[in-house]
This record gives C-alpha cells, sequence and structure tokens, in this order.
C-alpha cells in the first residue's frame, strides 16, 4: 500500500478537467511542512486532523481584486498558495486574461464575473466574494459548472447601520450643505426645516441583518420604526412590520433601502414611489445602485417632494479611485451633484477596519476550508455539505467530491463506484440542478484512486470530480 505522501496521479486529475495541463503538479501529498509554523486559525484549530491538498498548496493559485483586506491576504499565503493581489477590479478583457490561470478568485462588488468571464475560467473551482453582495457573479453559471461562491454575509452589516443612523441625523440638519458652505466660506446659519429625528418615523426597506440591525440604533435615538419585507420576519424591540411597500412610503419620515439586487428590486423606488412618499420626507439607498430609479429621485428632489437624500451605490461604479463621478460613468451624475441636501459617498458603506479586516478572515478561511477539504458550508450556490476531517491515523484515506447534475439514478451509479471501497462516511444534498457528494474511502492506493476517477469523470452526470488526501 503507497502511503499518502507516495500517491501519484496523471497531471490535472484533481482540477475539474481531466486536460488540464496547467494543473502545477502530477504528485499529490500532505505536505504538513508547508504550514509553516504561521498556521492560520482555521488550519490551527484542527491539529490532529489530516491536511488534505487538491495538489501541492504552493501550486495553487489565487486571484485576489478590488483590495482584499490584508487579513485575507495573510490566512491564504500563510497556506503556501500563490497568491497575486491587485488594488482595483480589471476590465473584462484583462480579467479574463488572469482568470484562466487561477484556480480561486476573490472580488468585491465591483468585479462583474459574468458567464461570458466564468466560461473562459478553466481551472477555476471557487469564487470568494470579500462582501455581502453576490449579484456581481452569474451565481447560476457558476453552479452548474462546480463553481463554489462565497461570501460574508454580515461582517459589514454593523458598519452600514452606523453610516445609515449617521445619514438620518446629517439629512435632518442639513450638515452636509452647512460644511460645504463652510468650506467655501460662507457662515450660514439656519433653522429652517432642519429637525431632531427623535421621535420621527424611519421606514425600513429590507428587514435582513442591516435593515434589523439599523432598526436597534434607530429606537435608541428616539425613532419609531417600520419595516417592510416580503418575508414574515420577527420585530426587533418596538419596530413594526407594515404589510406594503405603499403603507411604509405614507408613513415614514425616512425611507432607507436595504435589499438585494434582484430583478423584483431593480427601481423599486420610481416616479409612483416618491409620489407615495410625504412631502418633506429623506430617502437613503445604501443597498445597490438597480433599487432607485435616479432620474426620478433627481425630480422629487428638485419638486420638493424629497427634502433630502444619502445615495452610496450607483448603477455604474467604477473599477477603481479617481475623478470618474461625471456624466461619463452615469449620465445624471451633473444632476446630483447640483442638489441640495444629498450625501454622495463612493460605495463605502462597508468600508471600516473593522469590517474588511473581519471579512478577509471569514472569507479566505471558507476559500482554504473549500480547496482543502470541499466543505460548503456557506456557499450560496451550492448544496452546504461538510464531513468530519480526516485524521492523522487514517493515512491511506481519500475523501472524494463529486458535483454532479440533479438528475435520477446517479447516486445508485456513483455508488457502484464507490461499492468497491470501504466507503467510511458519505453526504450528499441538491441544490436546484445541482447536487454534490462527498465520501470518504479508505484503504486505497493510486491505481484505485486513478480507476475511480476516471470511472466518476465518465459518467454522462459529470460537473466536477475532485479527489483530496
Ligand atoms: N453599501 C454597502 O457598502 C453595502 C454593504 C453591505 C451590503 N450592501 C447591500 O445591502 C443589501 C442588504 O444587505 P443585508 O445583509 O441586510 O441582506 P439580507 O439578505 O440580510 O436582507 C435583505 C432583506 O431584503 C428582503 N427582500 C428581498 N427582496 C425584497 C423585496 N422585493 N421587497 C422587500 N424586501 C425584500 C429579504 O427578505 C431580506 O430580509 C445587500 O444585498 C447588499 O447589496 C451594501
Ligand atoms: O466592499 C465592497 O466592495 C462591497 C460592499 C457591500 O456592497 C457588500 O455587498 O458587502
Amino acid at each position: 500500500m503507497a502511503s499518502a505522501q507516495d500517491i501519484k496521479l496523471p497531471a490535472g486529475a484533481l482540477a475539474h478537467q481531466v486536460s488540464l495541463s496547467t494543473s502545477p503538479s502530477a504528485v499529490l501529498h500532505s505536505p504538513l511542512s508547508s504550514f509553516g509554523t504561521s498556521i492560520p486559525r482555521a488550519a490551527a484549530a484542527s491539529v490532529s486532523a489530516k491536511q488534505l491538498k487538491p495538489f501541492a498548496t504552493e501550486d495553487v493559485k489565487i486571484l485576489l481584486l478590488e483590495n482584499v483586506n490584508q487579513t485575507g491576504r495573510d490566512v491564504l499565503a500563510g497556506q503556501g498558495y500563490q497568491v497575486e493581489f491587485l488594488k482595483t477590479s480589471l476590465p473584462e478583457d484583462e480579467l479574463i486574461e488572469k482568470i484562466r490561470d487561477v484556480h480561486v478568485i476573490g472580488i468585491r462588488s465591483k468585479t462583474k464575473l459574468t458567464a461570458r468571464v466564468l466560461k473562459e475560467a478553466r481551472n477555476l473551482i471557487v469564487i470568494g466574494c470579500f462582501c455581502i453582495g453576490t449579484n456581481q457573479v452569474d451565481l447560476k453559471y457558476a453552479a452548474d459548472h462546480g463553481i463554489a461562491v462565497f461570501n460574508s454575509p454580515f461582517s459589514n452589516s454593523r458598519s452600514v447601520a452606523e453610516l445609515v443612523i449617521a445619514e438620518i441625523v446629517v439629512l435632518a440638519r442639513q450638515l452636509g450643505d452647512r460644511s460645504n458652505e463652510m468650506h467655501n466660506g460662507t457662515w450660514n446659519k439656519v433653522s429652517n426645516k432642519c429637525w431632531e429625528i427623535r421621535g420621527k418615523t424611519l421606514g425600513i426597506i429590507g428587514y435582513g441583518h442591516i435593515g434589523s440591525q439599523l432598526s436597534v440604533l434607530a429606537e435608541a435615538m428616539g425613532m419609531n420604526v417600520i419595516y417592510y419585507d416580503v418575508v414574515n420576519l420577527m420585530a426587533m424591540g418596538t419596530t413594526r412590520q407594515v404589510a406594503t411597500l405603499e403603507d411604509l412610503l405614507g408613513e415614514a419620515d425616512f425611507v432607507t433601502c436595504h435589499v438585494p439586487e434582484l430583478p423584483e428590486t431593480e427601481n423599486m423606488i420610481g416616479q409612483k414611489q416618491f409620489e407615495h412618499m410625504k412631502t418633506g420626507s429623506y430617502l437613503i439607498n445604501a443597498s445597490r445602485g438597480s433599487v432607485v430609479d435616479i432620474p426620478a429621485l433627481v425630480q422629487a428632489m428638485r419638486s420638493g417632494k424629497v427634502a433630502g437624500a444619502a445615495l452610496d451605490v450607483y448603477p455604474n461604479e467604477p473599477a477603481g479611485n479617481g475623478d470618474y463621478f461625471t456624466n461619463d460613468l452615469n449620465s445624471w451624475a451633473a444632476d446630483l451633484r447640483g442638489l441640495k441636501n444629498i450625501i454622495l459617498t463612493p460605495h463605502i458603506g462597508g468600508s471600516t477596519e473593522e469590517a474588511q479586516s473581519a471579512i478577509g478572515v471569514e472569507v479566505s478561511q471558507a476559500l482554504v476550508k473549500y480547496v482543502n477539504e470541499g466543505t460548503t458550508q456557506g456557499a450560496v450556490n451550492l448544496p452546504e455539505v461538510a464531513l468530519r476531517s480526516l485524521t492523522m491515523d487514517q493515512p491511506n484515506c481519500a475523501r472524494v467530491i463529486y458535483i454532479h447534475q440533479n438528475i435520477p439514478g446517479v447516486l445508485r451509479k456513483v455508488n457502484e463506484i464507490l461499492g468497491d471501497h470501504n466507503v467510511d462516511k458519505q453526504m450528499t444534498d441538491s441544490r436546484d440542478d445541482v447536487a454534490y457528494l462527498m465520501a470518504d474511502i479508505s484503504d486505497v492506493d493510486t491505481v484505485m484512486l486513478k480507476d475511480l476517477y476516471e470511472r466518476l469523470e465518465g459518467l454522462s452526470s459529470r460537473i466536477m470530480t475532485r479527489i483530496l488526501y
């Protein structure tokens, strides 16, 4: 029986295409030494666990775009992976060039991983969104091609909620305008249409992680809080869910949007909704740029219906920092810039040291667990499957991961193949059209693994096969 370190498979056998010639190494091993002394938290948590590798860790190629936090880079580099880091997003043609070569990509909200881009990503097994939103990724295409997607579902929620609280006060007191005037040398002491927020009603659209966190802060500031959500949700404190969006708009002094980008949320605040809002009310959008019809907002502010607004997100956002907020980017940019009492921020809702540092650790640890162990817990587009770790006293065990089309009869065929081996444990689950099977088999040698791999790859239901040990 060959030891784990000795087992060899054909080049590329563990990547998702057998023909993959860039697959770093024909040698599969468990190079504990490659972890060095700076074992990141995830790895350190299971000292006696066997470190499963898809191939030599130093050959795992990772591309991190959009200035992913140092904490995330440290976790990934600590695994011995090759990490390329860029501060900005990339134009589509450059992205396609780079993505061809990598096994893992880490992005934030600006990088669009469309089907067109992902089609070129021949070696890609997993995407890390170092943010909450995943609308920038074609999740279905990724799932259909066995590419897992992870995000950080709530590490920046508090930062967004605090920003919105600040904006409510700034809008109510017209602080942006007063500050701009002072910067231009003008003293303009006014109280007309400047308000306390105590006793005012905040209407939250989308009562998820951010919306509910915000409601707690707003109540502490003495506001009444109502919310509208497509799901029936438990009210925090003395907040109240209302039945319709119109109910919310007709009652709220401040309206704030915290819904995901979906076909149903596109322009969900437009001309008709502004008509339902109270005269002199305020609008805040720190969700996605597609949620508010901006030309309609400009009209509503010019007419006085809306007394102020804060926007953190826009339909088109530049790939990096610079003087890009012009009509070239969005045709109404100059109109927005010319309005009174409007706060315009460059998508910084989640941009705090605390949030970015926590997101860096959380997402990169999920990537490591997926690459090294095949665990999909927390994946947003694949079924969630995990098995307890293999341990060092199981040297000749291997973990088989078989991602396949969710069609009848597949499990029978897979189990016929696995049935020739001792299956220690197995878990399978499905989500829409895709199913994910993970099995630990013992007493395997090189020839068996090669045979197993080829037989699984030969099934017509196959999306991706990986064997880790
Ligand atoms: N500005 C930023 O930097 C920043 C930071 C984090 C998140 N975001 C955005 O904020 C969004 C919300 O974040 P979250 O963590 O609170 O998400 P979440 O998934 O926890 O909550 C979203 C809520 O919206 C509800 N919803 C969905 N469709 C709806 C509809 N048509 N009408 C009413 N309610 C609807 C859902 O039921 C859910 O309760 C994210 O999807 C992301 O796009 C922006
Ligand atoms: O950091 C980002 O680019 C995105 C922040 C936010 O919109 C999110 O979805 O978490």
